[in-house]
């Protein structure tokens, strides 16, 4: 049993808290909002985050940071892409020992396009890229909460670490498996996200499954072609946190990303969905962050600029789509099946 403090009270922190209950662990979840510490710790809900859920009574919720962290083993980082720097730059100052650092955040910082493991690594100086964890997957935190069967992949340059975590996690409802590519499993788990948007608002227009497949099957493919620019293992695309969370998130009514991009599609200013759905929409930072990084990489993301031009330059959905169906005819196979075969036929 290890003593472990999860950093973020919101829908997914709270569902991986109950994981590491549900494995005997001694958990403290923390949150900056005093008031959801006070309704977890005497009524055993997050309703606002996680309706409808019991909170097993061995979390117990903080809202002081250094008594949150004081003699764990291990602290798993659970907020939004854009509260990483800050969240660490917090936990720098009170984390007396040292721990194993463990994330399962799904972003990249527009501007500095670096990853969570990068971020945590610049604001917290005791520790290095290599041994920063990520947990990711096809995983929404209301089937998490309910035990149904879920799996996931935890991934470190630091094998122990990675194994470690896998320890710490697996139980007979929450299978993990470890990977060494720390780079496509981050940029899986976030890219994944800007399609999530696409599959919303391809539904909110009324088009059908056929599209939905297209947009699964050629998503895909730009995220392989991005990541394996910068280095990434394109196996990684075809697991549990590429392909897998791509499914999951284009096509489940629990993603928050599909169901913003349903409501854009249906007309719905930016602005007004993000109000109106209150929770993490990693997708709307991480395409900024994509369609720079596709630029100065000269990598082709047809898709991922569609649904840019649509967020931020007030684009017409439909006329995305025209010009993505109307693109200039091609081989299929010039990507991910391509980079697979140059590397393994050779
Ligand atoms: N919800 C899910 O099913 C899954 C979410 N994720 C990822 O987990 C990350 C967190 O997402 P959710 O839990 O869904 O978000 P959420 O919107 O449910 O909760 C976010 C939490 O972070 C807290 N927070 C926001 N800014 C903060 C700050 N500056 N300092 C401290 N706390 C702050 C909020 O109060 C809230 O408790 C995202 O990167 C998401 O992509 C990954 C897998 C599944
Ligand atoms: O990453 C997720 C599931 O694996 C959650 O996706 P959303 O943030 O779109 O809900």
């Amino acid at each position: 049993m290890e003593k472990v403090a999860v950093i973020g009270a919101g829908s997914w922190g709270t569902a991986l808290s109950i994981v590491l209950a549900d494995n005997d662990h001694e958990v403290r979840l923390w949150t900056h909002r005093i008031e959801q510490a006070e309704a977890i710790n005497n009524l055993h809900r997050n309703e606002k985050y996680l309706k409808n859920v019991e909170i097993p009574k061995q979390i117990r919720a903080y809202h002081d940071l250094s008594e949150a962290v004081d003699g764990v083993s291990a602290v798993i980082v659970v907020v939004p892409t854009k509260a990483i720097r800050d969240v660490c730059k917090q936990l720098q100052a009170v984390l007396k020992q040292k721990v194993t650092i463990i994330h399962a955040t799904k972003g990249i910082e527009p501007v500095t396009l670096k990853r969570v493991s990068q971020l945590i690594a610049e604001e917290m100086e005791q520790y290095t890229e290599e041994e920063i964890v990520v947990l990711s997957g096809p995983s929404h935190a209301e089937e998490v909460a309910l035990r149904q069967p879920t799996t996931v992949t935890v991934s470190s340059k630091d094998a122990k670490n990675a194994s470690y975590a896998q320890d710490l996690f697996i139980n007979d409802a929450f299978r993990v498996y470890t990977s060494p590519d720390i780079l496509g499993i981050e940029l899986g788990g976030a890219l994944k996200n800007i399609i999530a948007l696409g599959a919303g608002i391809s539904d909110g227009l009324g088009y059908g499954d056929n599209a939905k497949a297209a947009l699964i099957t050629r998503g895909l493919a730009e995220i392989a072609r991005l990541g394996t620019s910068l280095g990434a293992n394109p196996l990684s695309f075809l697991g549990l946190p590429g392909v897998g969370d791509l499914i999951v998130t284009c096509t489940s009514v629990h993603s928050r990303n599909w169901r913003a991009g349903n409501l854009l599609g249906k007309g719905y200013k930016l602005d007004d969905v993000l109000e109106q759905m209150g929770m993490a929409v990693e997708g709307v930072r991480t395409v900024k962050a994509a369609y720079q990084f596709a630029e100065e990489q000269d990598v082709e993301m047809p898709i991922t600029k569609g649904i840019y031009q649509i967020l931020f330059e007030e684009e017409n959905p439909k006329k995305v789509v025209e010009q993505l169906m109307s693109r200039t005819k091609r081989e299929e196979m010039d990507d991910l099946a391509a980079l697979l075969n140059e590397r393994y036929t050779q």
